[in-house]
């Protein structure tokens, strides 16, 4: 069995183990692959099993690849995939839950204790003397601010968005809900599912966790923030097209959102234009909320699960069943 992992240097940069796959072939595992199709066709080739973490399998490609049987997402996330077009074809494709959800919920807690205290800019102008040189025992180069009784609205209730509900909760953060599903189970004093335009008129912090779909993607544009309080501040780490990016760095360079932190852009690497690098009090990091080797380890293993419960005919975690 012919087997490629299309992109696999991010997951596996080399403290990883790649064997629970290549038991199963003859297994090309290229570190990165063009995103252009025809290149993505030609790493392809007649195989039959094709792991991918961020090269696109659009349609264009899916319908040109006769031998491919079944396609492992490596993240949560499969949007780079037609799922539509591989279910037309009878290609499985699945993804991997649950490995990072403690890794981004906790990621998204350092963006926002960033922007709440930028520590690292404190610590280097620290090292740069300026403290040293300062009149006071203390100074501040940022409105501090502190969390406890502020509200956090959370975009998209699934596994990472509870899981950082319950570490902002601990940080006395109330938190409102929005999801295409209400499950009631999950209120309680500190938490409670509202509309989209409660959401956004009623919290400190609008933090995304919803799944990049038809329905989502420009979810944060002009209108949206429009319906903000001023002063809030907005997190991505969930994918970079759910904002449309020059409306977010408008709104931040005009001061109507004091800050944003996102570790998704639109176009990854990021484009040495995107507005949001030249934009006020933006944090950028370069897609890494999932990747300690914890959640990564995790991910590995799930890959193999995955692939062994498709090879036996039970597939499991199938995203276009
Ligand atoms: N930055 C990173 O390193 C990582 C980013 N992610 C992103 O996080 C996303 C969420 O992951 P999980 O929480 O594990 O997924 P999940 O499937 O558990 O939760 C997603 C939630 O979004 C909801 N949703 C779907 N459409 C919606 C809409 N139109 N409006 C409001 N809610 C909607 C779903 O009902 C679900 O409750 C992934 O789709 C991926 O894009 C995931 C892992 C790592
Ligand atoms: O798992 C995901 O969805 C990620 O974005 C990490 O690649």
């Amino acid at each position: 069995m012919k087997i490629v992992v299309l992109d696999g240097y991010t997951l596996n940069p080399g403290d990883l183990s790649w064997d629970g796959i290549k038991q199963h072939g003859t297994c090309a595992i290229h570190d990165r692959t063009n995103f252009a199709p025809e290149a993505v066709l030609d790493a392809i080739g007649d195989a039959e099993i094709v792991f991918t973490n961020k090269t696109p399998l659009p349609k264009q490609v899916l319908e040109n690849t006769p031998s491919l049987r079944y396609v492992g997402v490596l993240a949560t996330g499969y949007n780079v995939v037609d799922v539509q077009a591989a279910r037309a074809r009878g290609i499985v494709v699945t993804n991997i839950p649950t490995y990072g959800t403690a890794a981004v919920a906790q990621y998204t807690m350092a963006l926002l204790l960033e922007m709440c205290h930028h520590v690292g800019d404190h610590s280097e102008e620290v090292k740069k003397g300026t403290w040293t040189k300062g009149p006071d025992f203390c100074f501040w180069k940022y409105p501090l601010i502190e969390l406890a009784g502020k509200t956090m609205g959370i975009i998209g209730f699934g596994r990472i968005g509870q899981a950082t509900a319950k570490i902002a909760q601990g940080f006395g953060l109330d938190i409102l809900a929005c999801d295409r599903e209400s499950n009631p189970t999950r209120e309680s004093e500190t938490c409670k599912y509202v509309s989209l335009d409660e959401l956004y008129s009623q919290s400190d912090i609008v933090s995304l966790h919803c799944p990049l779909v038809e329905g989502t993607e420009g979810i944060i544009n002009k209108s949206s923030i429009a319906k903000m309080k001023s002063g809030v501040m907005i997190i991505n780490t969930s994918r970079g097209p759910l904002v449309v990016e020059q409306d977010l760095a408008d709104a931040l360079n005009s001061g109507k959102v004091a800050g944003a932190a996102v570790d998704v852009v639109s176009k990854e690497p990021i484009a040495a234009d995107n507005p949001l690098i030249k934009a006020k009090n933006c944090i950028i990091t370069p897609h890494i909320a999932w990747a300690p080797k914890e959640s990564r380890s995790r991910l590995m293993e799930t890959a193999v699960n995955n692939l062994n419960a498709f090879l036996s005919g039970a597939p499991v975690n199938v995203v276009n069943g």
